[in-house]
C-alpha cells in the first residue's frame, strides 16, 4: 500500500453553459511513503486541481482518493498544503510567531502552540524574526514562515501547489535546498506541483507528467539522481542535462506520443 493513491480521479466543473468541462481524465498515480514526487504539465492542464482533489479540499467527480488506505473526502490530518500565494495565505494581523502557531493552539493552547512555532522558526532560518509581521519580511521569508506553520502541525506529508514560483531566481534556489534538507530529515511524503523542469528534476524521486487538458497521465519519470543533492551542482550533472531536455520536449510536444 502506497502513502497516497489516486485510482482513475476524473474531474468535471460544471458549465453554466453547456456539459460539465472535464479537466482531468482517470489520472491514477501512487505516492510511495517518505518519497517526493513532482508534478508537471502544461499551463492549466489540472496540476492544482490534482493537488486540492489529494487534499480533500476539492471532490473527485469520479475514481478516489486513499492517504494511508483511507478514502479521503474531507483534508486528511496527515497532510498539510502549501499555497503558491503566500501573501494571502499570512494573517497580517498576526506575528510571524502566531501565524506559525495559527494551525496548532486550538490543539495545544497558545503558550505550547508559541513554543513549536518558535522551534519551527529556527528549523526554517527564521530565528529571531517571531515579533515581526509578515508585510515586514521579504517574500522568501514569507513562504518560510508558510513552510514553518506547515510543519508545526508536524504533517507526514507536504502538498506544494508552485510555492516558490512568486519569489526571485536566487531565492527560490534558496528555498529548494530548504524544502530538500527539511524533507530529508524528517523523512516526509511530498507532492509538489511545479511548471518548472529544473526544479522538478532537482527535487523530485519521481515526476508525474500530466497531458494538456483533459489531463492524463504522460508519464512516470524515475529522475535516478544520487542524493544528497546539492540545488546548484545538481543541474550540472548530465544526467540532469539528459532528463531536462527528454521532459521539455515532451512538454513542448516536439516528439509524438
Ligand atoms: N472552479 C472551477 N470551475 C471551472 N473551471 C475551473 C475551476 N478551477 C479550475 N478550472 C479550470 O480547470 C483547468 C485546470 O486548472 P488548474 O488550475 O488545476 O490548472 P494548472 O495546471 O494548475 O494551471 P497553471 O499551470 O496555470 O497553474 C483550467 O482550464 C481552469 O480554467
Amino acid at each position: 500500500m502506497d502513502f497516497l493513491e489516486l485510482d482513475a480521479v476524473t474531474k468535471e466543473y460544471p458549465n453554466r453553459s453547456g456539459p460539465p468541462a472535464r479537466v482531468m481524465d482517470q489520472v491514477s498515480l501512487s505516492v510511495r511513503q517518505g518519497e517526493f514526487m513532482a508534478v508537471l504539465g502544461p499551463s492549466g492542464c489540472g496540476k492544482s486541481t490534482l493537488l486540492q482533489m489529494a487534499a480533500g479540499l476539492l471532490p473527485v467527480s469520479d475514481g478516489t482518493v486513499r492517504i494511508a488506505g483511507r478514502r479521503i473526502i474531507a483534508p486528511p490530518p496527515e497532510a498539510v498544503y502549501v499555497f503558491q500565494q503566500y501573501t494571502r495565505s499570512l494573517l497580517p494581523w498576526r506575528n510571524v510567531r502566531d501565524n506559525v502557531g495559527f494551525a496548532i493552539e486550538h490543539r495545544l493552547g497558545r503558550r505550547r502552540a508559541r513554543e513549536v512555532a518558535e522551534a519551527q522558526l529556527d528549523q526554517v532560518g527564521l530565528e529571531g524574526f517571531g515579533d515581526h509581521f509578515p508585510w515586514q519580511l521579504s517574500g522568501g521569508m514569507q513562504q518560510r514562515v508558510a513552510i514553518a506553520r506547515a510543519l508545526a502541525a508536524e504533517p507526514a506529508m507536504l502538498l506544494m501547489d508552485e510555492p516558490f514560483s512568486a519569489v526571485d531566481a536566487l531565492t527560490r534556489l534558496d528555498l529548494q535546498a530548504l524544502i530538500l534538507e527539511i524533507w530529508a530529515r524528517r523523512r516526509l511524503t511530498v507532492l509538489l506541483v511545479t511548471h518548472d523542469v529544473d526544479e522538478a528534476i532537482t527535487l523530485a524521486d519521481r515526476i508525474a507528467v500530466l497531458t494538456r487538458r483533459p489531463a492524463r497521465m504522460a508519464e512516470m519519470v524515475e529522475v535516478g539522481l544520487p542524493r544528497p543533492r546539492d540545488a546548484v551542482a545538481t543541474r550540472e550533472a548530465p544526467q540532469f542535462l539528459a532528463l531536462r531536455r527528454r521532459l521539455l520536449d515532451r512538454l513542448l510536444l516536439r516528439h509524438d506520443g
